[in-house]
């Protein structure tokens, strides 16, 4: 399983240093959503020529324009960027085509559907890389909210899948167990005293 950082973070220089802290621990480096809407594109740029070595993951969410919005952040330095799973899908074939023409890939984001697992086989039948099971941070302040709706809407999908939305050092093992290539871990990260340390905990968590 991979490990991926969220940098949800708001600068470009804030990306950056936090980027350099846990690049080392990390195999997929991703510019969250607003990040990339306060810095724009270059930010996408600066962080790929700063770690060539590393999947530089672009979280546009993209609802629309998919193959527009999906070229530029390939043409910016992405080798994956997001489209919403709720979106239509001409937009995630528009967005495939995109990543077709740049040798990159599309991960189709889940937050917001109600029925996971079957969009799940619909989008990568339609050419994602993979899909991203995904509670966002609105989410999971929400009452009710189980992390472990993600973990079984993932292995029940029988598709690749990430888990974004509360992955820490406690759960992170879980995510594993459920079958996921990829574990997301945001502010377990960036919030931590020393985001390096953190980064390579959960690291270590992996089996
Ligand atoms: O994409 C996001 C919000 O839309 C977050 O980056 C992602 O959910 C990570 O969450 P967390 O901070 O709980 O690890």
């Amino acid at each position: 399983m991979k490990l991926q950082v969220a940098m949800d973070v708001l600068t470009t220089d804030d990306a950056l240093a936090l980027a350099g802290k846990v690049a080392a621990h990390v195999d997929i480096i991703e510019l969250g959503t607003p990040l990339i809407k306060a810095a724009g594109l270059s930010a996408v740029t600066a962080i790929k020529s700063a770690h060539p070595d590393k999947i530089v993951f672009a979280d546009l969410k993209t609802m629309d324009a998919g193959e527009l919005e999906a070229d530029i952040a390939f043409t910016a330095g992405a080798d994956l960027v997001t489209v919403l799973g709720v979106a239509g899908d001409s937009t995630i074939v528009g967005a495939v085509k995109a990543a077709e023409k740049h040798g990159k890939g599309i991960v189709v984001d889940l937050i917001g559907v109600a029925d996971k697992s079957a969009r799940a086989r619909e989008v990568i039948a339609l050419g994602a890389q993979f899909v991203e099971m995904h509670a966002g941070l609105d989410e999971q302040a929400e009452d009710g909210f189980t992390f472990q709706t993600l973990l079984t809407d993932g292995s029940e999908s029988g598709v690749d899948f990430s888990v974004a939305g509360g992955v820490n050092v406690s759960t992170i093992a879980a995510v594993q167990a459920a079958g996921a290539t990829v574990a997301v871990a945001g502010g377990a990260i960036y919030s931590a005293t020393d985001p390096g340390a953190a980064a390579a905990e959960l690291r270590a968590a992996i089996v």
